[in-house]
C-alpha cells in the first residue's frame, strides 16, 4: 500500500496538513516522511494508522504502472539516506518537525556517487561559506566509562523535564537555522505557537514596481568543475506542492553586469498574485517547484524539453551571470539584457512552456527518466523512437546523450545512449518479451557535411539510398549485435573516440556532426524496432560563422539546413501529414521512418547555455523548441476539431482549422515598467492558448478510433456519456477561441 517515494498528505504537530514524500518505510512498520519547507527539508515518522485516516485512498490497491523503469538511482540514494537517517536519528533533537536531514543527505549522496558513481552528476557547488570541518567520529565507550542510563518513564513524583530539551553541541551540528518559533511553556509542555499568517500578496498596479519579499537565503549557485559538495536539489525528489524561493546567485558589485543581475534577482524574488478573478501565474509565479524523480511523465507521442546546464568554470571567471530562471516542471525563462536609447537598462523576459524543462541541478537519470525512458517500449512494440539532443555549441549535447565528463574521460555509462540500452536489456528480460526472441543490435554513424561515416567501422564512407520502395537504406552501415549493456558501452566508446570534433568559441572539443547512435531490435532479420539517439551538432547562427574560413561556414550552413528540414519532419509528423519532406537533408533522409507510421514517438531535449553572453543563441534555441511545441499544439486542436465534426456513429467529414485561425503568440513577459495593456491582453491570450493546449489530453482520448469503436460495441450510457464530453469540448474549444480573436 506504502511505499517509498509516494506522496501522502500528512498531518503536523501544530494541526496543519499538508504533501509530503514517503523517505522510508521502517521495520517497525512506522514510516518516515519527509517534505520542503522554507527551503529546508524536514522530516517526522508517522505510523500506518495515522497515514491511512489522512489518505483513505492507500486502501484501495492500485495496479502497479506499467511504464517507466523504476527510477533505481534515487531509490538507491533513498535507501542510503535512510541508513544513515537509522543511525543518525537518535543523535538530533527529538522534536518531531525540527530535525532537519539536509546533512544526512549530503553525506548520503556524496558516498552514493563514491560507490555507483551515478545519480550526482559532476555539479559541484561554489559556496561563499567556508567548507564544513567533517564531525568527529564517534568513538566507542571505553570499558571503564559509566554506561549512559537508559532513558526512563518519568516517577510521577518527579518534576516532568521539558519536551524540548536544550540542543546538545552533537544536535547543533546538525542544526539547520530554523524559521524562529515562539515557544510558550506550561507546567508539563512545551507548546509550539501557531503557524505564521499566509503573507498577504501586496495588490500590484499596473505601472508600479512589484513589491520584492525579502528573498530567503539564497544556496549557493551552481558551477561545473569546481570542488565543491554535490547540489542540494538534486538529491532529494522534491515533494509536490511545496514551493520554495528561487536558489539565486550571488554577483558582486564589480561585475559589469551588476545591474542586470539585480533585476535578475528581484523577477526570482516575486510572488504570484491574482488580478480581478484571474491569477497571474505565467507572468510572476516565481515558486520554485523543480521537476523531481517521483513526478508524473507525460506519455506525448512528440515531447520538447528544455534543458540548462550550469555556469562552467570559464563562464565564473568572466563573471557571467546567469539568465535563466526555471521555476517549475514545465516554464523556462531568458532574462533577456536590453538597454534602451538612453542608455537604461532593462530585462525583456521571455517566458516559455515545455513539456518539461530540466534546470541546473538536474542530472542525466532524471532528463532520461522524463525524456528517453517513456519510448523504450515503443520499440519493443513494433515502434520507432528517435530522442534528439539540440543546441549551441557547448551547451551539453554530448554531456547528455554520451554520458558526464570527469576532466576528459567521459562516463559513458550516465549517458542517454547506455541508459536507453540499460533499459531495453531490462524489458527484454520481461517474459512477453522474452518469448519473442529479439535480439539487440547497435549501429553508430555520424552525418558530416554531406557525407556519411561509420562510426564502429573506421568512419568508412556510407552512401544513403532510396529503393523502389521508397525505404531509405543506409548502405554498408554496420550492425554490431550486443548481448548487454557492457557491449553496448564498449560500442559508445569506440563510435565517440573517432567522432569528427573541432575547436568553436564556445566548446574546444565541439563535435561538428550529427551523430546517430541506433539500438535496433531484430526478430530473425527482420528490424522490430528501432531507437535512434541523435546528439545533433551545434546550431550556429549565420553571423557566428562570418569570420571563419569557406569550409567552416558551409559546414555551419549544412548544420542549418539539416535542423530546419528536421524542424519541418517533425510538424509532417505531428500532423500524421502523408507528406514528409525527409529528402531535404541527409540527417532526415535517415531518419525517414522516424517521423512516419501511428507507432514514431520522438522527443527533443534542447539544451541551453545559461550566461548572459549565450542569451542571443539561448533565444534562438528556445524558439526553436518554441516552434515545436505550437506545431504540436495546433495538431491537437486539427485533432479535435476533426472529432467535433464527426457524426455520432463515426462517420462524417473532419474539417481542420487551418494554421491561420490559430496564432500561437510569441513570449509575453514584459519587466514591470513595460507591463501595459498590451501585456496585459497578450498574457490573455497567452491563458487563452494554455487553455487550448489542455485540451491535447482530453482530445487524445477522444480520437476518432475511440469513437467509431464506441459506435459499434458500447452500450447506450457510454455513447451518451462519450456525447455529453464532446459537446463540452465543442463549447469549451468555442469560448476559447473566442478569447483567444477577442484580444
Ligand atoms: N548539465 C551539465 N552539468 C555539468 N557539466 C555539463 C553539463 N552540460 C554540459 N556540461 C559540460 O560542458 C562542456 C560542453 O558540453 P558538451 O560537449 O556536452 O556540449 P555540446 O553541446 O555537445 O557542444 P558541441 O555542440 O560543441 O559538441 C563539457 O565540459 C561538459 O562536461
Amino acid at each position: 500500500m506504502i511505499a517509498v517515494g509516494m506522496h501522502v498528505e500528512i498531518k503536523r504537530s501544530d494541526g496543519r496538513i499538508h504533501g509530503a514524500v514517503i523517505a522510508e518505510v521502517k521495520s517497525n512498520g512506522r514510516f518516515m516522511v519527509e517534505w520542503y519547507e522554507k527551503g529546508e527539508t524536514k522530516g517526522k515518522e508517522s505510523s500506518l494508522d495515522e497515514l491511512l485516516k489522512l489518505n483513505p485512498t492507500l486502501q484501495t490497491p492500485k495496479p502497479a504502472p506499467p511504464q517507466p523503469p523504476p527510477p533505481q538511482k534515487t531509490l538507491q540514494t533513498s535507501t542510503a539516506v535512510n541508513r544513515m537517517n537509522n543511525t543518525m536519528q537518535n543523535m538530533l533533537l527529538e522534536d518531531e518537525d525540527t530535525f532537519l536531514l539536509d546533512h544526512l543527505k549530503n553525506n548520503a549522496a556524496v558516498n552514493n556517487k563514491r560507490q555507483s558513481g551515478i545519480f550526482m552528476q559532476n555539479v559541484p557547488i561554489r559556496s561563499s561559506s567556508p567548507p564544513e570541518k567533517p564531525a568527529p567520529a564517534r568513538r566507542a565507550p571505553s570499558p571503564t566509562e559509566k554506561p549512559v542510563p537508559a532513558r526512563r518513564a518519568p516517577s510521577p513524583t518527579e518534576k516532568p523535564a521539558p519536551t524540548r530539551r536544550a540542543a546538545s553541541p552533537k544536535a547543533e551540528r546538525f542544526a539547520v537555522p530554523a524559521p524562529p518559533k515562539t515557544t510558550r511553556s506550561t507546567a508539563n509542555q512545551s507548546v509550539v505557537a501557531a503557524p505564521p499568517a499566509p503573507v498577504e500578496v501586496p495588490k500590484l498596479s499596473r505601472r508600479s514596481v512589484a513589491p520584492q519579499p525579502v528573498a530567503a537565503p539564497a544556496p549557493p549557485p551552481v558551477i561545473m568543475n569546481a570542488p565543491r559538495a554535490p547540489s542540494p536539489v538534486a538529491r532529494v525528489p522534491s515533494p509536490k506542492n511545496v514551493p520554495r524561493s528561487y536558489p539565486q546567485q550571488e554577483v558582486s558589485p564589480s561585475n559589469a553586469n551588476f545591474a542586470f543581475a539585480e533585476m535578475i534577482r528581484n523577477y526570482r524574488a516575486q510572488v504570484s498574485y491574482r488580478k480581478g478573478a484571474i491569477k497571474i501565474t505565467s507572468c510572476f509565479q516565481i515558486d520554485y517547484r523543480p521537476l523531481g524523480m517521483f513526478d508524473s511523465v507525460n506519455e506525448n507521442r512528440i515531447s520538447v524539453c528544455v534543458r540548462k546546464r550550469p555556469l562552467n568554470k570559464k563562464e565564473f571567471t568572466k563573471n557571467e551571470v546567469d539568465v535563466i530562471t526555471i521555476p517549475s516542471r514545465d516554464i523556462t525563462i531568458l532574462h533577456q539584457p536590453q538597454t534602451r536609447v538612453d542608455l537604461t537598462k532593462y530585462l525583456d523576459n521571455q517566458k516559455f512552456r515545455f513539456d518539461y524543462s530540466f534546470d541546473e541541478y538536474a542530472n542525466n537519470e532524471l532528463v532520461y527518466r522524463f525524456t528517453a525512458a517513456p519510448l523504450v517500449k515503443t520499440i519493443f512494440d513494433n515502434g520507432n523512437a528517435t530522442c534528439f539532443a539540440y543546441g549551441q555549441t557547448g551547451s551539453g549535447k554530448t554531456h547528455t546523450m554520451g554520458g558526464d565528463f570527469s576532466g576528459k574521460k567521459q562516463n559513458a555509462a550516465m549517458g542517454i545512449y547506455a541508459l536507453t540500452a540499460r533499459d531495453v536489456f531490462r524489458m527484454l528480460e520481461q517474459p512477453q518479451y522474452r518469448r519473442k526472441d529479439l535480439s539487440v543490435h547497435c549501429a553508430f554513424f555520424e552525418i558530416y557535411g554531406t557525407k556519411t561515416f561509420d562510426l564502429l567501422n573506421e568512419k568508412a564512407e556510407l552512401r544513403v539510398l532510396e529503393d523502389k520502395m521508397q525505404k531509405v537504406q543506409v548502405v554498408g552501415l554496420k550492425e554490431e549485435q550486443a548481448m548487454n549493456e557492457g557491449d553496448v558501452l564498449e560500442l559508445i566508446n569506440k563510435g565517440t573516440l573517432v567522432r569528427t570534433a573541432g575547436t568553436t568559441s564556445a566548446n574546444a572539443n565541439s563535435s561538428r556532426s550529427h551523430a546517430i547512435f541506433q539500438i535496433i531490435l531484430r526478430q530473425g532479420k527482420k528490424v522490430w524496432g528501432k531507437f535512434s539517439l541523435i546528439d545533433l551538432a551545434g546550431n550556429e547562427r549565420g553571423q557566428d560563422t562570418r569570420e571563419c574560413d569557406r569550409d567552416t561556414r558551409k559546414e555551419g550552413a549544412n548544420i542549418n539546413q539539416s535542423l530546419l528540414a528536421l524542424k519541418e519532419c517533425i510538424r509532417g509528423m505531428a500532423r500524421n501529414s502523408s507528406h514528409v519532406p525527409f529528402r531535404q537533408s541527409k540527417l532526415t533522409m535517415v531518419l525517414r521512418d522516424s517521423f512516419i507510421g501511428e507507432k514514431s514517438r520522438t522527443v527533443m531535449i534542447s539544451m541551453i547555455s545559461p550566461g548572459i553572453s549565450s542569451s542571443d543563441h539561448t533565444l534562438n534555441t528556445l524558439r526553436y523548441a518554441d516552434r515545436l511545441v505550437s506545431i504540436v499544439v495546433i495538431d491537437a486542436i486539427i485533432c479535435f476539431s476533426s472529432v467535433k465534426e464527426m457524426g455520432t456513429d463515426g462517420s462524417g467529414e473532419a474539417t481542420p482549422i487551418r494554421d491561420e485561425e490559430l496564432f500561437i503568440p510569441p513570449c509575453l513577459d514584459k519587466s514591470d515598467d513595460e507591463y501595459d495593456l498590451e501585456t496585459e491582453k497578450l498574457e490573455h491570450r497567452r491563458l487563452a492558448v494554455d487553455h487550448l493546449r489542455n485540451l491535447k489530453e482530453m482530445t487524445e482520448k477522444l480520437s476518432r478510433e475511440s469513437i467509431s469503436a464506441l459506435s459499434n460495441e458500447a452500450s447506450a450510457a457510454q455513447k451518451a456519456e462519450c456525447l455529453a464530453k464532446l459537446d463540452q469540448l465543442a463549447q469549451i474549444i468555442s469560448n476559447t477561441r473566442a478569447a483567444v480573436e477577442n484580444v
